[in-house]
């Protein structure tokens, strides 16, 4: 597992620990393991250019103290300090006495085989201030390494608010901060080294699964298991006008670990000539018969609202997707209140848009793509549900507040279905018992994966190849 942290988090766990410990010791074990990081990243350290961007925090402390270190190995090292008056004081001394030099021309961050962001760690406040932000579009030639966070990124939700520079790594102190694991911010981040220093933190608000935390979650038969035992999935989707989604959905659901699905909607004819394993009826999630979880949406054209009303009728967990998403917008979240159970939410950034609409939220989608994890969890504390949210970083908030975010994916999945097998996969997990935290995000990570399978070494998918694909996702995790 992969844990994040507030930046108040972060800070009472360095107050804690400090208050036992000589002055400077957390920035040294920091600059200690930020100065190997850079060194793993030249080809050698002896006559390597490197520049350090130096804010006047303690992020530029832990550049400054990291590239002296690389001085003393022979790297001949420029420090570009944003406010020489403000700089840090120690870390300056440092490399100075190092044999590094301060420089004011800015074509040495172009020059330099290893550029130092020590610009702005976690006291970073608004968009990157003039004498930073030029540095975001400059030409390099160099890697750039992150001190802590990307300069620009907001560490707490990963939100980019001006110009913010692209990092080919970053190196984090103490924990992950949700912003470098959550995109716009995790894509300017590049891969994330995590340097240890010691704090003693509290529980994660933001997680990350990793294989084994999901390979550890996915339902495994029993002995006595049989196809009831291991929980029956509701899907109703699909349209006389959308009856594919009907059929995505159902692939979806059949290889999500429930053993039977059972399919209510007008496209039977078609999701049975296709998954012909389907138990099918056109009578409705009232009269569908026993399953544990709906699903109910995809492609539900203009049934959307009474399968919805339906599938809340029942008293098993729902997960709503796709039109009737747009429904239960419409509804408000009075619709979902006093179920005896759990509901699960879905939304592209689209529908996202639309729910916030029904919680009297003017947005819309490209916002919310800017925002993913204030929307997630906006929208479950609004609707009282756990929220999917859909895009190239998935992000799961439940309702108590804690959230998941997912990486696994690709772009290759950004075709017209996807969202209808994830919906399946995710509601076949519900139905074998598990939470709609941990359905979700096991179905996202499940889905990820397919796609980078299914798309392998790199060309377009179609929607029905990612749910061939769930089965060696699922192996993969198995072995
Ligand atoms: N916590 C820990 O456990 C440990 C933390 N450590 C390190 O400390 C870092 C935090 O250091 P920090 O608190 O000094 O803040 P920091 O990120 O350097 O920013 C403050 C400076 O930025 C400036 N500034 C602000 N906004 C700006 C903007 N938009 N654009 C431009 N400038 C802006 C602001 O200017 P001012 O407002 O003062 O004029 C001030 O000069 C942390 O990320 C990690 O690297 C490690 O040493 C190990 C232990
Ligand atoms: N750039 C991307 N990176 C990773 N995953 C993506 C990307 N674009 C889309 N996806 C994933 O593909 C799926 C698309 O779902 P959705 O927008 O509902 O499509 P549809 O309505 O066509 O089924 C979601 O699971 C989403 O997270
Ligand atoms: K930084």
């Amino acid at each position: 597992m992969r844990h994040a942290h507030t930046v108040e988090q972060v800070r009472s766990a360095e107050a804690a620990l400090m208050a036992g410990l000589p002055e400077g010791t957390l920035m040294q074990r920091a600059a200690a393991g930020l100065a190997a990081v850079c060194a793993g990243l030249l080809p050698r350290v002896y006559g390597s250019r490197v520049l350090v961007l130096a804010g006047s925090g303690d992020n530029g402390g832990d550049a400054l103290f990291a590239a002296a270190r690389l001085a003393r190995r022979g790297a001949r090292v420029e420090a570009l300090l944003l406010d020489p008056a403000k700089a840090h004081a120690g870390g300056l001394a440092a490399l100075l006495a190092a044999g590094g030099r301060p420089t004011a021309d800015r074509d040495a961050f172009t020059r330099a085989d290893l550029v130092l962001d020590g610009i702005v760690g976690i006291g970073g406040r608004g968009p990157l201030r003039p004498a930073a932000a030029p540095f975001a579009e400059l030409p390099r030639r160099g890697r750039l390494v992150a001190v802590d966070v990307p300069s620009g990124v907001d560490p707490d939700t990963g939100e980019v608010a001006g110009p913010a520079l692209r990092a080919d790594v970053t190196v984090c102190f103490g924990t992950h901060k949700p912003g470098l694991l959550i995109d716009p911010g995790a894509q300017y981040a590049g891969v994330v080294h995590l340097v240890g220093i010691g704090l003693d933190l509290p529980p994660a608000p933001v997680e990350a699964l990793q294989r084994a935390d999901v390979a550890a979650l996915l339902p495994v038969p029993g002995a006595e298991s049989d196809k009831y035992r291991r929980g029956v999935v509701g899907v109703a989707a699909g349209s006389a006008r959308y009856p594919g989604a009907a059929v995505l959905a159902v692939a979806g659901a059949l290889r999500g670990g429930a053993g039977a699905v059972r399919y209510t909607g007008h496209a039977a004819a078609e999701v049975v000539r296709r998954h012909p394993e389907t138990l099918v009826t056109e009578d409705g999630p009232a009269r569908a018969g026993k399953v544990q979880a709906w699903v109910v949406g995809p492609g539900g054209g203009t049934d959307a609202e009474r399968t919805l009303r339906e599938a809340l009728d029942t008293g098993v967990p729902v997960l709503v997707d796709a039109d009737a998403l747009t429904e239960l917008a419409r509804l408000g979240p009075s619709a979902l209140s006093g179920r005896p159970a759990p509901v699960l939410l879905t939304p592209h950034a689209g529908e996202a848009a639309r729910l916030l609409a029904g919680l009297g939220e003017d947005t819309d989608a490209t916002a919310v793509a800017g925002r993913r994890l204030r929307t997630a969890r906006r929208l479950a504390a609004g609707y009282g549900a756990t929220v999917l949210l859909k895009g190239s970083t998935t992000v799961v908030a439940d309702p108590d507040g804690r959230a998941r975010v997912n990486s696994t994916g690709t772009g290759w999945l950004g075709t017209a279905g996807s969202g209808d097998v994830l919906s399946g996969l995710a509601g076949s997990l519900l139905a074998t018992g598990l939470a709609p935290l941990d359905a979700a995000s096991a179905a996202a990570h499940l889905h990820g994966l397919a796609g980078r399978h299914a798309a392998a070494p790199g060309a377009p998918i179609t929607a029905l190849d990612l749910a061939a694909a769930l089965h060696r996702a699922w192996a993969s995790l198995a072995q």
